[in-house]
């Protein structure tokens, strides 16, 4: 196997007619990271990688991969590997005829490039199944397969397509292990694409947050979830009360934020005086009960309560917030359980409410 290699992506923007798919993004993915281009349907991550792989052009800026700029060339010349989403296997050829089949292309011998797919096809304990065509293999094994063919070439980084999109709840789960394996062990550069949060989570050493083209933030999952930096992230991520106000009083580190018609909070970070700011409250870290600190609680109106297992969410509203949401402990709810309409009062610390950047 090759090394693997940094991808260093400086001021790539991708201009569709008159559609700016990718505007101006720079990102440094260090080499052996398993990183994810997170983001909804339309922010322009397909674009991004499929211009990493060289399957689109680049309307500006340039790609680098380790030392090389890679912009122009083909993607065969480039040290990137492809695995697409409908995994694009050839139905009328077996395993070692799809794996090897870029092998061929480069001119590789029969007996070489056998040799290789076979190699590849062990790696993915798919040997049992050599000779078999893609239909007659399971979602996961056809996933595999596509795998094999695109490590085949010995890639540098292999760039994935929504690679589990195809697969139903528990085998994406699964396969989902899989990779992250494949990938500690291989060691190379892996860039997934996927508009699953809980998926990036959970793979992803780098989560690249992608909005309307641009990057909002890239940063470990820890720090994404823990920091966001703006209130796209913290809504995409999920689990934060996102809560828009203006400042009303500032220091160095806090801000407090009255919301129109309701009440004020207070928020830890900075901000800028009479300007409208965000703020995030950690879902899970509000506790009930009242408040011995103005700014970090609030008293609401229940509006939904969803028991979850372990957990219960409570919606509230009320202190003109419309939607305020609380996930207790299963224990911490029933040791004080409140319906649909009852007033409660909630609070939380300092520290789990947070500034949010525009
Ligand atoms: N070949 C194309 N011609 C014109 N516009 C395109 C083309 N490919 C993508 N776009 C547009 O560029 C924008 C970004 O598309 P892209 O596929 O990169 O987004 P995405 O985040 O991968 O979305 P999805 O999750 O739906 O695949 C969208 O507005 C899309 O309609």
């Amino acid at each position: 196997m090759k090394k693997a290699a940094a991808i260093d992506i400086a001021a790539v923007s991708k201009i569709y007619g008159s559609t700016t798919a990718v505007d101006n993004i720079s990102l440094k993915v260090a080499a052996g990271t398993y990183c994810c281009l997170l983001g909804p349907s339309g922010c322009g991550k397909t674009s991004t990688l499929r211009m990493i792989a060289g399957h689109e052009s680049v309307s500006s800026g340039d790609i680098l991969l380790g030392n090389t700029n890679i912009t122009d060339l083909p993607p065969a010349a480039r040290g990137t590997a492809m695995m697409f989403q409908s995994y694009a296997l050839f139905p009328h050829l077996d395993l070692i005829e799809n794996v090897a089949f870029s092998l061929k292309m480069k001119g590789v011998d029969k007996a070489t490039r056998q040799a290789k797919a076979m190699d590849m096809l062990i790696l993915m304990q798919l040997e049992a199944y050599a000779s078999r065509k893609p239909a007659q293999l399971s979602g996961g094994q056809q996933q595999r397969v596509a795998l094999a063919r695109a490590l085949i070439t010995d890639p540098e980084a292999l760039l994935l397509d929504e690679p589990l999109s195809a697969l139903d709840p528990f085998l994406k789960i699964r396969m989902r292990a899989e990779l992250k394996k494949l990938q500690t062990s291989l060691g190379i550069t892996f860039v997934h694409v996927t508009h699953s949060q809980e998926e990036a989570m959970a793979l992803a050493d780098l989560i690249v947050v992608m909005n309307n083209g641009r990057i909002e933030q890239a940063a470990p999952p820890r720090t994404l979830f823990e920091a966001p930096a703006t209130a796209f992230v913290a809504r995409f991520m999920g689990d934060h009360n996102v809560i828009s106000g203006r400042a009303t009083q500032v220091s160095e580190k806090s801000a407090t934020i009255s919301v129109a018609a309701g009440g004020d909070f207070v928020a830890t970070g900075v901000a800028e005086l009479n300007t409208p700011v965000d703020i995030a409250i950690r879902t899970d870290r509000v506790r009930i009960g009242q408040s011995d600190t103005p700014g970090l609680g609030f008293t609401g109106s229940v509006t939904n309560v969803e028991y979850r297992g372990a957990t219960v969410k409570l919606m509230l509203s009320g202190a003109g917030v419309e939607d305020f949401t609380a996930i207790l402990s299963d224990a911490a709810y029933f040791a004080n359980p409140v319906k649909v309409g009852e007033a409660v009062s909630l609070c939380w610390n300092s520290a789990d409410a947070i500034v949010l950047g525009n």
